[in-house]
């Protein structure tokens, strides 16, 4: 299906849209005195919302019943003067002296009255609260709970149209209308895509599931973004014909308590709008409100802000009347009631399960005892049943605009252009942390706008956003500005809970119940345990005490919970605290927020201590109560007496039977080993002192062979000399002196004689070591002396180190005399 059909057909479309900007009126629209009553209310549907209104209300609403004049028709002008007047006049001076009486008269402000006396059950919901189109019996499906539900709407239009739409999901600019035609325009998919002026089926399809779920315990939080005069308001407030979301979605609430027979709720509501950067209650008497500006306390507590409680659609009718003519809105060049401010509906939801009959006696407080904190629940927990708390925010956000002819209106347009430039920047970011799991800086405190959203836009809230658009060719930037930030929403992650604040006493006291029940079991067991055993066979037996131990671990996990939940109670305060209790002041500095952090690190760490030693100490005790009967408790210590003395049997039998034996044998081993311990040592001893003679007598042998060496060279040397000069005999000299050939008896002789002497010496120093201590078959060995010093000595085993010192010392002192001392002794005797 494609748009022109689709948006032509739209129901109002007959009464053609015309959207071209036009200037309206430019004396009423500078002059900012147009009033408000010009606009008929979104509450003036006296007709379809059955319940009667008050005559107050009736009179406006008379008053009130005509449409919204489409842009380009002149707006009707002001009959009494009542309107409140734009900006340049300030709101506590409205000439509607009746506003004032009005607000005070109507008015149920939280703080004045006993919640316990305005609660709204299914019984309370009048049939005509809920009638009409709505209490269809329908219970809606939440769609996705961690995404935004991003739709569009396309306002109907009577110009060119420049968008291509495949409801319901889809939608595209025309390639004729692009910028550029070297890439086609991209398509942009969306949860829905939805057109015309039936408010109904927008209602339904954005808006149902969010306010059913704000019913069930999630905050919600649902709001329209789009251009200036592409239908916000209408589709957020609607008029008498069609109803817009907040009247239907304010319907539906009473329709889910309707029936929700098990609880019973306490509602309250606030409005306010952001206007030129600062927050104006609109419930509040309009002197106030200028006086007194809103303030973010914390993340989303406000104050100071009037809290009306409402009981039936028509308080809530009252209540929105009332800020809606505080609301402030403008004529300018594209919308003839353009909103110069956001605004904000905000719906507190609090409910309990419901409980036998009235509440006195079980607990509450009267209201003022206990000043509620902000932000924090109105309810009290009574006898075990928890509070749930949600809030329900509908935001009508203003339009981006370009400049405009009017000065004022430019001032308004640049605060409302900045505030939507940074919540563009906060979703932009968001998304692009969701999808790049990053966690970069988002600039929620830019702008008071995205500093109240934060808590939702952080994931702590379904949140549900209609982008209108203007399909018109005019509006074809601005609405693709638009689907770019319908596109850069959908991805942003969330993950909403319910918040539940508990009653802590109450569920004290039930696991005390559990854990005195569960006792009375175990001991009634254990006392039928000795009969009964004798009965069961081994595998009962084994599940018997199976059982048993079950029993005793449920009992400790109780008392693990008292403790937990005894700690909890002492931390909270003077109010019942929600789920989500950390309350930031966003107006603190770092370090002042450093500083927090670290007090609250410390206090963790000392609570955590804090039960561990209480665990301990439980665990240490003997398991009775301290009111238990005297007989419960000697019992309990006759049998710790009993035990005491086992365990002193047990320990005398093992002394006894096991701890002299024991002693004996840990002696012996003891001695054994201590003996050989030092034999070992001692013959460790020995080896080393032998090892060292044997080196010394090594050096020793070597120095003597490197003498007898250089002795036999010596020799040698002057045998050949002596020959040489024919002393020796037998030799034929040349020379003149003729030397005489030596003889038999000549120095050969000598030197062979010597020889022989050597070789004597040798066979003693054998001899010598056939004394040696070493046991081994020396005959088979060289002697030390034709060793060499590297000479594998691994073959010495260690059997053979048996040392007989006498045999040492001998062989020691017979070495001393050895025959190679005689020849040392005698070198001098060689001739030269
Ligand atoms: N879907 C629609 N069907 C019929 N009329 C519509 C539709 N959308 C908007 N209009 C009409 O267009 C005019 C401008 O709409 P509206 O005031 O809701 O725009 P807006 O986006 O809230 O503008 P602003 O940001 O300036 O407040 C109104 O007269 C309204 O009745």
């Amino acid at each position: 299906m494609t748009a022109p059909s689709n948006l032509s057909s739209g129901s109002r479309l007959a009464r053609a849209v015309p959207f071209t900007p036009k200037r309206l009126l430019s004396i009423s629209s500078s002059s900012s005195e147009i009033a408000r009553s010009t606009t008929p209310s979104i509450l003036g549907t006296a007709k379809k919302y059955k319940a009667a209104l008050s005559a107050e209300s009736r009179l406006r609403s008379t008053k009130n019943t005509s449409l919204t004049p489409f842009p380009g028709s002149p707006p009707k002008p002001s009959h009494d003067g009542s309107r409140p007047k734009t900006p340049s006049t300030p709101r506590g001076t409205s000439p509607n002296p009746g506003l004032l009486v009005d607000a005070g008269d109507m008015s149920m402000d939280v703080s004045r009255v006993d919640p316990e006396e305005v609660l709204v059950d299914y019984q309370t919901v009048e049939p005509g609260d809920i009638s009409g189109d709505l209490d269809d019996g329908q219970i809606p499906d939440y769609g996705k709970e961690d995404k935004v539900l991003v739709s569009i709407r396309i306002r109907p239009t009577t110009g060119h149209i420049a968008w291509e739409t495949s409801i319901p999901h889809s939608i595209k600019l025309l390639p004729q209308h692009a910028k550029t035609t070297l890439n086609p325009p991209p398509e942009f998919h969306f949860d829905e895509v939805l057109s015309g002026s039936e408010n109904r089926p927008i209602y339904n399809a954005v808006a149902r599931s969010h306010v059913w779920a704000a019913m069930e315990g999630y905050n919600a939080v649902i709001f329209a973004y789009g251009q200036t005069a592409s239908g916000k308001t209408f589709t957020l407030s609607g008029n008498e014909e069609q109803p817009g979301i907040i009247p239907r979605a304010m319907k539906d609430v009473f329709a889910h308590i309707r029936r929700t027979s098990t609880r019973e709720y306490l509602l309250r509501c606030s409005y306010l709008e952001i206007y030129n950067e600062t927050i104006y209650d609109l419930l509040a008497p309009p002197s106030v409100a200028a006086t007194q500006p809103v303030q973010i306390v914390g993340q989303g507590v406000l104050a100071p802000l009037r809290e009306e409680v409402v009981t039936s659609l028509k308080s809530v009718r009252e209540v929105m009347e009332r800020g809606e003519r505080h609301r402030r809105t403008a004529s300018t060049d594209w919308n003839e009631r353009s909103s110069r401010s956001h605004s904000v509906f905000r719906l507190v939801i609090e409910s309990r399960e419901r409980g036998e009959g009235k509440a006195e006696g079980s607990g509450r407080q009267t209201p003022g005892m206990r000043p509620p904190t902000p932000g924090g629940t109105r309810l009290q927990t009574i006898g075990g049943r928890s509070v749930q708390m949600s809030v329900l925010s509908l935001i009508d956000l203003a339009g981006s605009e370009k400049a405009t002819s009017d000065k004022e209106r430019t001032r308004e347009g640049k605060y409302i252009n900045t505030s939507l430039l940074t919540l563009g920047s906060v979703i932009g970011t968001l998304a692009e942390n969701a999808g790049k799991n990053k966690n970069d800086h988002v600039p929620y405190r830019n702008s008071k706008l995205t500093r109240l959203l934060q808590p939702s836009l952080s994931g702590d809230a379904r949140i549900s956003v209609v982008c209108t658009i203007n399909p018109d060719v005019s509006a074809v930037t601005e609405s693709t500005s638009t689907l770019g930030f319908a596109a850069r929403i959908k991805r942003v992650q969330l993950h909403a809970k319910k918040k539940e604040v508990v009653d802590t006493e109450a569920l004290i006291e039930r696991y005390r119940k559990e854990i005195e029940e569960l006792k009375e079991k175990l001991a009634e067991r254990e006392a039928e345990a000795p009969c009964r055993n004798r009965r069961l066979s081994a595998r009962e037996q084994i599940d018997e005490s199976k059982a048993m131990r079950d029993l005793n671990a449920r009992i400790q996990q109780l008392t693990k919970l008292i403790l937990t939940s005894q700690s909890v109670d002492e931390n909270k305060g003077d109010e019942s605290r929600s789920a989500s209790p950390v309350k930031v002041d966003f107006d603190m500095s770092p370090y002042q927020l450093q500083q927090e952090l670290l007090a609250a690190h410390l206090q963790i760490e000392s609570q955590s201590n804090q039960i561990l030693s209480l665990e301990a100490a439980l665990l240490a005790r003997p398991e009775i109560s301290p009111d238990a009967p005297e007989a419960e408790k000697d019992k309990l210590i006759a049998e710790q007496q009993k035990t005491i003395r086992e365990l002193e049997i047990v320990v005398r039998g093992y002394e006894d039977n096991l701890g002299e034996p024991l002693r004996q044998v840990k002696e012996d081993v003891e001695r054994e080993w201590v003996a050989r311990l030092q034999a070992e040592v001692r013959q460790r001893e020995e080896k080393e002192a032998w090892a060292t003679e044997l080196v010394r007598q090594l050096e020793k042998e070597k120095r003597m062979r490197t003498t007898l060496e250089e002795e036999r060279r010596a020799l040698a040397a002057f045998v050949s000399k002596f020959d040489a000069l024919g002393l020796g005999g037998g030799a034929n000299l040349t020379s003149k002196l003729k030397p005489a050939k030596p003889t038999t008896g000549g120095a050969t002789a000598v030197f062979a004689e010597r020889q022989q002497n050597r070789a004597a010496n040798l066979v003693s120093i054998t001899s010598i070591k056939e004394e040696s201590p070493i046991r081994m078959d020396i005959k088979n060995h060289p002697s030390l002396l034709e060793q060499t010093p590297e000479d594998d000595w691994s073959m010495m085993e260690d059997a053979s180190f048996e040392v007989e010192a006498g045999k040492l010392k001998n062989a020691g002192s017979r070495r001393a005399e050895s025959p190679l001392k005689d020849v040392l002794g005698r070198k001098e005797n060689i001739p030269l």
